[in-house]
Formats: C-alpha cells, structure tokens, sequence
C-alpha cells in the first residue's frame, strides 16, 4: 500500500516535558486512521506537524513522500478543523473556487465539488448563513477540491446530529476508494470503530497502542456491565472491580474483568436496578481503559 503520511521517531518539546516522545504512525492511500488519546496526549502537536504548521524538532514526517512545510507538497493535503473560519461575507460558491485556486487548479473544479457534496443549491449563499452540517460540508468540499492524497479531519463532526455526522463519512466513502487516506482525531470513540481502518492511541506523547478497533477491544479482558440505576457514578467507581463507569442516556456503563463479582455487589446495593446486561467492552472501554492504566495493559 502506497504510504500517503508516514511518521517516524517523532518527539517534539514545546517548554516542558515532551508532548510528543517517539511517535510512530502511517497512513495508507484509501485508508482512515483514527487518532484517540485523553486531553493533552498530544494529538494537535502531532496533527500539527503533519500538516506542516509545526516545524519537525526529531524524527521525520513525510506528507506524501514529500516535506509537509513546503508549499508545493501541501498541495497534496486537505485539513478540515475546528477552529477554521468563513469570511463571513463571502459565498459557498467562491470559498470553494478560491480554496481550488490557492491549491493550484482551476476555479471549475468547485462545480463537480459541490455537487458531490450537495452543496450545488448553496452556492450563491453566504457562509456564515448556513447550518453547521452544512458549514461541515462546505469545509470538507474546501479540503477536497485540490484531490488531496491526504485529508486531515480534527473533530470533524463535533455539534453534528447523528444523521449528519453519518452522511459526512458517507460522502467521504468514494474518495476513499479513490486513494484518499484519511487521519482524524475525534473524542467520539464509538464513532471511530464505525468509520475507522486502524487506531492509533496517544497518551502522555507516546503511542499506547495501535490496530484495528477489533484487535484494540481484545486487548482487553474487560466486560462491560449496563444497567439502569439509581447509583451515581462516584459510588460506582468505588464498587470493587470497577475500571470505569460513565452514563450513557439512562444507563449506566461499568467496565470490569469480573462482571459476576461486580453483579452481586450492584444487586446488593441497588434494589430497584433494572435492564441489566453484560456485554464485551466497546471501542470507548478499551480506550479508557488503555489511558488510565497502561502498565497493566501493556504487559
Ligand atoms: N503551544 C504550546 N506551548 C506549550 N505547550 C503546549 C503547546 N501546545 C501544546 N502544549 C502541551 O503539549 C502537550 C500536548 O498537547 P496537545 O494539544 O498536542 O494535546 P491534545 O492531545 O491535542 O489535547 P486535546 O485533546 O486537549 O486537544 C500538552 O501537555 C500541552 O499542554
């Protein structure tokens, strides 16, 4: 497989402590790659470095064979982040034109692009007029107007609905086939198994641990215990055996490695517990679990 980001023994120190310390990573054309890890693993530094904003300190990054700060290898990039702006004053039409022009094509590139992501019945509109599935979309046609070989996403679906958070990825799906590698960052882990080849988790600037959402899930021997109770999630913690627990609507989520221990205690605790059931831990377990205690995980 054709390498369209390759990372290699990358450490990089801002003041303090490294954020970055040894980091390897790949990304193949037509694969997504999904970079997990707590605040502060250092996720941004090294999605920074890849799009070529930081300036490597150690190691080596190549963004399609080439050296990410140069301006002619960027051409092969698209970013879509967060904390990118619209000229509130200008229209979908010619943000889009404009982003084909400065990536060196021409402005007739933007009509095909916006139709893919049908946006076409938007084009006369300005920016700052649109919903934020649409502001998404629009992003996205920016970052995929120059066919980049790499698309770098940083929590590209954060305030989305479900269906459109779903209709993203979909529109994603075809410029995949066509050899897009795609590196994303997100804190919707769940999300991440979905849509995800491989992932990658950050913690304290070093990868923890990396695979198939699958090949990450047995890592552990965790089971997830849900039911519904009236417990609060500090006294849950505290129930022997318990790794983690969070709320999920009105459930809760309690990882465990002996969810029969762990059932004997909650039934004694709680009279009116209701709708139980033991399942294998999910994607968000396994990364929760891996980042609050790597030692025993890593042996
Ligand atoms: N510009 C900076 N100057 C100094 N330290 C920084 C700077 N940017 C990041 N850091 C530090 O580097 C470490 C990694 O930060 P980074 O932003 O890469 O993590 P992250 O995984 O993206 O976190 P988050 O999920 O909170 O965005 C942290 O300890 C952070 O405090």
């Amino acid at each position: 497989m054709q390498i369209v980001l390759g990372v290699s023994g990358v450490h990089h120190s801002y003041s303090g402590p490294p954020a970055l310390d040894g980091v390897d990573l790949e990304v193949g054309a037509g694969e997504c790659v999904a970079l997990l890890g707590p605040n502060g693993a250092g996720k941004t530094t090294l999605v920074n470095l890849a799009i070529g904003l930081l300036r490597v300190q150690r190691g080596q990054v190549l963004l399609a064979g080439g050296n990410p700060r140069d301006a002619a290898t960027r051409r092969h990039l698209g970013v879509v982040q967060q904390s990118l702006g619209f000229p509130a004053t200008l229209k979908v039409g010619e943000l889009v034109a404009g982003a084909a022009v400065r990536g060196g094509r021409p402005r007739s590139t933007a009509g095909p692009v916006l139709a893919e992501l049908g946006l076409t019945e938007f084009v006369n509109r300005r920016a700052a007029k649109l919903s934020g599935g649409q502001k998404q979309r629009l992003q996205l046609a920016m970052a995929l107007v120059t066919d980049p070989d790499l698309l770098v996403l940083d929590e590209p679906t954060a305030g989305l609905d479900v269906v459109a958070r779903k209709q993203f990825w979909q529109l994603l799906e075809q410029r995949r086939e066509r050899g897009t590698g795609v590196l994303v960052t997100t804190h919707l882990i769940e999300e991440s198994a979905a849509v995800a080849d491989r992932v990658v988790v950050l913690a304290d600037g070093s990868v923890l641990a990396k695979g198939s959402p699958g090949e990450l899930v047995a890592l552990l021997p965790d089971r997830t215990v849900v039911a519904r109770t009236s417990l609060d999630l500090d006294r849950l913690r505290a129930l022997p055996g318990v790794v983690a627990a969070r709320r999920d609507a009105e459930y809760v989520r309690l990882s465990t490695r002996s969810p029969e221990d762990l059932l004997r205690v909650l039934l004694a605790e709680d009279h009116q517990l209701s709708d139980l059931r033991v399942e294998g831990a999910g994607l968000e377990e396994a990364v929760v679990a891996l980042t609050s205690r790597p030692q025993e995980v890593r042996e």
